[in-house]
């Protein structure tokens, strides 16, 4: 193998969730690389943007080449002939069954591991000895006690997505495997999921699209599903992480007054950037509250946070949305509040169970 150096490495940062994507070789370089450090050629590194870029940009496995911001950093890719290039063994449910990972990011995961499904590893048992890692997406029912005893190598439990509730974490370390995320990489989209939930609530967007295609020659929409102007509104945030901060900038961006809730109180400086003031008690935020997001990770402290006495706290005329997990809030309490209209809408992402049956 030659060596070599890589020129223009820019913008390189070690994130522990995406470092940790990779501890598949000896080759792995886990120093955090600065700008043009020299990396010899071939070996199998991980150059990640900046914290506060995306994780879209990182490439997985034995690549080495990847991006920061919007140049493409030049790294030598090296050669697939290679004794060591044998891609890195990752266990995963089949692609394309139910709760598999995404089937669009098949080719993509792919291209970087070797991908073992449970069936495979069940016909062939001998391979538990060259899985390094196991792919989740939403589900981990599979990921139980006797299924680590029968892989010796695992280093590392990589879940797509951010909430990790799913996860027996102390089961998993038990077995000396790591855990990781993706976090920030869905924050975007997290955020507009709220807005558009919120404003699909406020505007009456599914009654007006139901109208369109079915409504009667000559009928008029009725004038109560012309929808509320959300700029005057009061919008409270239950959970300020980095997906509720970004519900707030685009709140900002509406005019509305923006609550918020959380274990810990942002800066000033970060407070005044989107207009949010703080609400140390959660009752308080929900009082005063047209909208309120439920952006908080499912614990066992978020379990039913939002239940009888919290709904009985809101307005009437107050719309709950929950982008987070359907656990956060005690369904049943729910259906009894939008019954008895204790509050006027509740715009859900998420339930439970879900899909919630028909
Ligand atoms: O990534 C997750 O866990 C999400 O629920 C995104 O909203």
């Amino acid at each position: 193998m030659k060596g070599g150096v890589v020129p223009d490495v820019i913008g390189t940062a070690k994130l522990t969730q995406a470092v940790t994507l990779l501890p598949y070789h000896e080759h792995l370089v886990w120093e955090r690389l600065s700008v043009n450090t020299p990396i010899s050629d071939g070996s199998a590194v991980l150059i990640d943007a900046p914290r506060s870029q995306s994780h879209k940009n990182i490439m997985v496995g034995r690549a080495v080449a990847t991006m920061s911001g919007d140049s493409r950093v030049p790294v030598k890719i090296i050669n697939p002939s290679d004794k060591w290039m044998e891609k890195p063994y990752v266990l995963a449910r089949k692609f394309g069954s139910p709760q598999a990972i995404f089937t669009p990011l098949a080719s993509l995961v792919e291209e970087h591991f070797t991908v073992i499904d449970l069936e495979t590893l069940a016909s062939q048992p001998e391979l538990n000895q060259k899985i390094q890692a196991v792919l989740v997406w939403v589900d981990s029912a599979f990921l139980n006690r006797s299924l680590f005893q029968v892989l010796p190598n695992l280093k590392v439990v990589v879940n797509g997505g951010v909430g990790v509730d799913h996860l027996d974490i102390p089961l998993i370390n038990s077995f000396g495997v790591k855990v990781c995320n993706t976090p920030k990489v869905v924050d975007n989209a997290t955020a507009d999921l709220a807005m558009g939930l919120m404003l699909a609530s406020a505007r009456n967007i599914i009654q007006g699209d139901s109208f369109s295609r079915c409504h009667e020659e000559g009928e008029d929409v009725d004038v109560n599903h012309l929808g509320i102007d959300v700029g005057s509104k009061t919008l409270g945030i239950v959970g300020m992480g980095s997906i509720g901060y970004k519900v707030a900038k685009r709140a900002a961006a509406f005019d509305m007054k923006i609550f918020y809730h959380n274990r810990r109180r942002r800066p000033v400086e970060e407070e005044q950037m989107v207009g949010a003031e703080y609400c140390p008690v959660l009752e308080d935020l929900l009082a005063v509250s047209d909208y309120v997001v439920l952006l908080v990770n499912l614990t066992k402290a978020s379990t039913h946070l939002i239940g009888r006495k919290q709904l009985s706290a809101m307005k009437s005329t107050a719309t709950l949305i929950n982008v987070s997990r359907g656990m956060v809030v005690d369904q049943e309490a729910l259906v009894e509040a939008l019954q008895n209209k204790i509050i006027k809408a509740a715009a859900l992402d998420v339930t439970y169970p879900e899909p919630l049956p028909r």
